[in-house]
């Protein structure tokens, strides 16, 4: 009889790879994993203050970058940040990473912007590492082929101290994405489509693998776009197989390795994807070929429905609970059931987030607001200051501002409104950010997700509109 195979020898998802690669200790069923890289923002105040008060230092202040992100200005940025309390939190940020020997993206470097977006974008995030931020978001990263997670503030502090973190070994979960996505169609609407089946529980307690031949053919913005609202599917963390698309994005990027070290790198990054025969604990397949833009008419992220659709009638729901919080969901969005989507009215625009705040994003919204003109409030707010710069140098700004769309600095903004960007009680957004909880946007504002394209044509039609039919509208 031949011996089963070593454990290691077994096939292996992505996810048990980059898992078993970082173990440095198991106790009562929990991991202690090392952490190759750390991302702070200027929420992190709480973790630095409690390292402090135990008298702990810093252990590996290159592993980590830092960057404002939730509370600074998207205008008037010369003046400084007026709100006291904002701007506390942003200097707090300067005077800690400074301290501690931390890089820093401050408010007037060009490298400053969303955690989510810079990581990327500057090489720090990579395939086969461990990734965390002091945010829920950071399953974005999982895009490039990193095990990336959210953590908690006192985890923010254990990881500042000893660049590890306790961790139970999550359950693993495959999305296979199939078909040809519909042109003009892209991450955003894949991933709505994939809550929208699943629900917003559909993932809880899972990291899950995003593949099939509709992740392969998405760009990098676009893998990004989709593993960014893993977490609202419920997912510990969401992750795509490096491939040349990953390893082209990477190339030449400040953090990424040079010469002999891409070389092995490369290597490395080669022999991540999962193998022939590896076991997910479930399995679940999506079919993209036949959906149209999407977008949402609830108050969770799985209320989502084509543009082609109506709001749905609660009162057909078996479930008595889902029943109720749909119906709730429904009076707090204003909106009766029957009403078809296309003829729902919007008072606000919202393009930007960790979500869509791409060169790419931008592009696609410039593209639908070009010689056209704005009917409602739009704003346009750069995930960095480099795309931003980019977007500049290609002439989208003077597109967004030709059409009467606001161009402002980098930062969150209007996807959570902690900076003071906010729309006020019982005005509807069109949002290319992630979340459309009560209140996020404003106390008692209406946020419907969607792709920039659908944004940008809510703006220039002052409805939700199919952006493919925009001369018939
Ligand atoms: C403020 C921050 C900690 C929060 C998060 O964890 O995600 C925010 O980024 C969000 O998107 O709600
Ligand atoms: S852009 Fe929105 S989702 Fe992303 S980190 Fe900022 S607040 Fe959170």
């Amino acid at each position: 009889m031949t011996p089963p195979l070593p454990a290691t020898r077994q096939p292996r998802t992505i996810i048990d790879k980059i898992w078993d690669a970082h173990v440095i200790t198991e106790q009562n069923g929990e991991t202690l994993l090392y952490v190759d890289r750390h991302l702070l923002h200027d929420g992190s105040f709480h973790a630095f203050d409690a390292l402090k008060a135990e008298g702990r230092k810093v252990a590996r202040p290159a592993q980590a970058i830092a960057m404002p992100d939730h509370y600074v200005p998207t205008t008037g940025r010369r003046f400084g940040i007026p709100v006291a309390d904002y701007r506390n939190l942003v200097d707090g940020l300067v005077a800690n990473t400074a301290e501690a020997g931390i890089t820093h993206f401050g408010m007037d470097d060009p490298r400053q912007g969303i955690v989510h977006i810079v990581g990327p974008e500057q090489g720090f995030t990579q395939p086969g590492i461990v990734l965390v931020c002091g945010d829920s978001h950071t399953s974005t990263h999982g895009a490039m082929g990193a095990f990336a997670f959210g953590i908690g503030a006192s985890e923010v502090k254990h990881v500042l101290a000893t660049q590890s973190i306790w961790q139970r070994r999550p359950k693993t979960m495959r999305i296979d994405v199939t078909g040809t996505l519909p042109q003009g169609l892209g991450g955003k609407d894949i991933i709505l489509a994939i809550i929208g089946q699943i629900t917003a529980a559909g993932a809880s307690g899972h990291a899950v693998e995003y593949a099939g031949p509709a992740i392969r053919a998405l760009s990098m913005e676009g893998r990004l776009t989709v593993c960014n609202m893993s977490i609202e599917a419920g997912a510990r963390a969401g992750l795509i197989a490096p491939d040349d698309t990953t390893f082209e994005y990477l190339a030449g990027r400040p953090y990424a390795p040079k010469g002999k070290y891409w070389d092995a790198a490369l290597a490395h990054w080669r022999s991540l994807p999962t193998d022939d025969g590896a076991q997910y604990a479930r399995t679940v397949t999506v079919d993209v070929s036949n959906i149209a833009p999407m977008l949402t008419w609830g108050t969770s992220p799985e209320d989502a429905l084509p543009i082609d659709g109506r709001v749905p009638d609660p009162a057909t729901l078996d479930d008595p609970v889902r029943r109720e919080s749909k119906t709730k969901a429904l009076e707090y969005m204003g909106l009766k059931p029957g009403t078809p989507l296309s003829e729902i009215e919007v008072d606000r625009v919202f393009i930007g987030s960790c979500t869509n705040g791409r060169i790419e994003d931008l592009r696609a919204a410039a593209a639908v607001a070009r010689g056209r003109k704005a009917k409602v409030p739009a704003l346009v707010v750069a995930g960095s200051g480099l795309i931003k710069a980019q977007a500049e140098a290609e002439g989208l700004d003077r597109v967004f501002i030709e059409a009467g769309f606001e161009w402002r600095e980098p930062g969150c903004s209007m996807c959570v409104g902690m900076n003071g960007d906010t729309m006020s009680a019982g005005m509807r957004s069109a949002s290319t950010s992630n979340r459309n909880f009560e209140g996020r946007q404003g106390k008692g504002a209406r946020t419907h997700l969607m792709s920039p394209s659908m944004a940008a044509a809510a703006a220039v039609t002052g409805h939700f509109t199919d952006f493919r039919r925009l001369d018939q509208a």
